[in-house]
C-alpha cells in the first residue's frame, strides 16, 4: 500500500512547509514538492488530502502503565490495562510500558505479553525490567540479560526515590544498577536508559546528581519523571535540566493536584524555556493506567485517579493554544527528544526511511484527525478503524 499525503504543513518536528509526503509500507519514502504517484494495477494508492492539515511524527510515550498499576489503596485500587485505542486515539505510535508500585503481584512476563499484544495489534512498544523497587524485577533473572537477550526491553524502571513508597535504594545501589543498564545498552546497541520516579521527599534528584558528578555515568543515562509533581522539584528540575540532565513531566494531573502545587506541564513548558533550558533536554510522558494517589499529611491514603495516556497532546495542545508556545519547539518532547535519548531507532521524526508512525493534526482547533502507525491508518477523521481484539 502506497499513502501520499498532499500538500501538508510538517512538523518533523521541525517546520519543514507544506509538502507531499509519501509513505510505502511501514516506512517514509519520501518528501518532497509536487510529488506524483500515478494510479496502477500492481499498488493500491491512497491520496491524503492535506490541506488545512498538520503532519507531525507519530507520538511517543516513554511512561505507560499498559498491564495497569496502582493498588496503593489496597486491592480494590488495582487500576485497568489499557486498551489499544486509548493509545491511538490519543495520537500516540509508539509507548513504553513499565511496572510501578506494585512490582509484586504485576509482573515482567505479563508487561512483556501485554507489550507483544500491542505490537501485533499494530503500534511499536517497548518495555522497562524492573519495577519502584531495588532489586529490580526482571524476566531472565538480571537485568542485563534482560537488556541483551530481549528486544522490547530498552532499560529498567520506574525505579523509585526520594519517595515513601520506594525499596530506600542506597547511593551504590543505584550506581550499580546504572552502570549495568549502561553495558548492557552499550553491548545491545540501545539506550540502557535508568527511569527514575522521584517523589515528594526532600532528598529529590540529588542522588542523581551526586551519581553524575562522581562516577563516568553520564546524564543520557537517567530520565527522572514525575519532575512537575511539586513546585521545589520543578524548581529543582530546571537547575538539572540546565547542567545537563534529562527531565521528564507527566502529563496525567487533575486541578486538585493543582491546587496543591504540582505544575501543569503546558505551564512548565513555559516556565523552562524562559529559564533557559534547552528544548532538547524535556520530555513529556503520561503514567497512563498508573495511578495517581493522594497521601495526607501522615502519609496515609486518601484516594486515587487513574492516568490517562489521552493527557499527552492534551498538553502539548495547551502549551501552544493557552500558552503561546511554538508547536516545532513543544512538539519534540514527545516525538524527536524521547526517540533520541530512549535510542528508538526509526522513530520520532519524518524523515526519509523512518517508521510510517504519523499524526494529521486539523490546522485550525489542534485536534486529531487522523493516525497512521507502521504505515496502517488506525483513526481517520476522527473514526477509529483498527480495534483491539476484545475492543
Ligand atoms: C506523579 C504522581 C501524580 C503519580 C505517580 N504515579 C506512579 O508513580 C505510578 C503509580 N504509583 C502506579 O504504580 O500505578 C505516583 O504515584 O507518585
Ligand atoms: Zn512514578
Ligand atoms: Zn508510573
Amino acid at each position: 500500500m502506497i499513502k501520499i499525503i498532499k500538500e501538508v504543513k510538517v512538523y518533523a518536528p521541525e517546520y519543514l512547509g507544506i509538502k507531499d509526503v509519501v509513505l510505502v509500507g511501514n516506512k517514509i519514502c519520501s518528501i518532497g514538492d509536487n510529488l506524483e504517484v500515478t494510479q496502477n494495477n500492481a499498488v493500491a494508492v491512497d491520496i491524503i488530502h492535506g490541506k488545512g492539515k498538520i503532519l507531525t511524527p507519530g507520538f511517543i510515550d516513554n511512561h505507560v502503565h499498559i498491564i495497569g498499576g496502582g493498588g496503593e489503596g489496597g486491592f480494590r485500587t488495582r487500576t485497568p490495562e489499557i486498551k489499544l485505542t486509548d493509545i491511538t486515539t490519543a495520537g500516540i505510535t509508539t509507548v513504553v510500558g513499565c511496572l510501578g508500585t506494585d512490582g509484586i503481584t504485576r509482573n515482567m512476563m505479563s508487561l512483556l505479553a501485554k507489550a507483544r499484544s500491542l505490537e501485533e495489534d499494530g503500534i511499536t512498544t517497548f518495555i522497562y525490567s524492573g519495577s519502584y523497587r531495588i532489586p529490580v524485577t526482571t524476566i531472565t533473572g538480571d537485568v542485563s540479560k534482560d537488556l541483551i537477550a530481549i528486544d522490547k526491553v530498552i532499560g529498567v524502571g520506574e525505579i523509585a526515590i526520594s519517595d515513601h513508597r520506594s525499596s530506600q535504594p542506597t547511593i551504590d545501589e543505584l550506581k550499580k544498577l546504572a552502570a549495568d543498564a549502561r553495558v548492557s545498552g552499550i553491548l545491545s546497541g540501545k539506550a540502557g536508559i535508568v527511569n527514575i520516579h522521584v517523589g515528594d521527599g526532600d532528598s529529590m534528584i540529588d542522588v542523581l546528581t551526586e551519581i553524575v558528578e562522581n562516577t563516568e555515568i553520564p546524564y543520557t543515562q537517567f530520565i527522572p519523571t514525575h519532575m512537575n509533581r511539586n513546585a521545589r522539584l520543578f524548581e529543582a528540575a530546571i537547575k538539572y535540566a540546565k547542567s545537563g540532565g534529562f527531565i521528564d513531566f507527566t502529563t496525567s494531573s487533575d486541578p486538585v493536584f493543582w491546587e496543591e502545587g504540582e505544575v501543569k506541564v503546558s505551564k512548565g513548558l513555559k516556565k523552562c524555556y524562559e529559564a533557559g533550558v534547552s528544548e532538547n533536554n524535556i520530555t513529556l510522558s503520561s503514567d497512563g493506567q498508573g495511578s495517581l494517589p493522594m497521601f495526607n499529611e501522615n502519609k496515609e491514603f486518601a484516594g486515587l485517579q487513574v492516568g490517562k495516556v489521552s493527557s499527552l497532546f492534551e498538553e502539548i495542545r495547551d502549551a501552544v493554544i493557552d500558552e503561546n508556545l511554538p508547536l516545532e519547539k513543544v512538539l519534540k518532547t514527545v516525538t524527536s527528544n524521547p526517540a533520541t535519548l530512549l535510542k528508538l531507532n526509526g522513530k520520532g521524526r519524518i524523515k526519509e526511511g523512518y517508521d510510517a508512525d504519523v499524526v494529521l493534526l486539523n490546522e485550525k482547533d489542534l485536534t486529531i484527525h487522523t493516525v497512521i502507525a507502521k504505515g496502517q491508518i488506525v483513526v481517520e477523521n476522527k473514526e477509529i478503524k483498527v480495534f483491539g481484539t476484545f475492543e
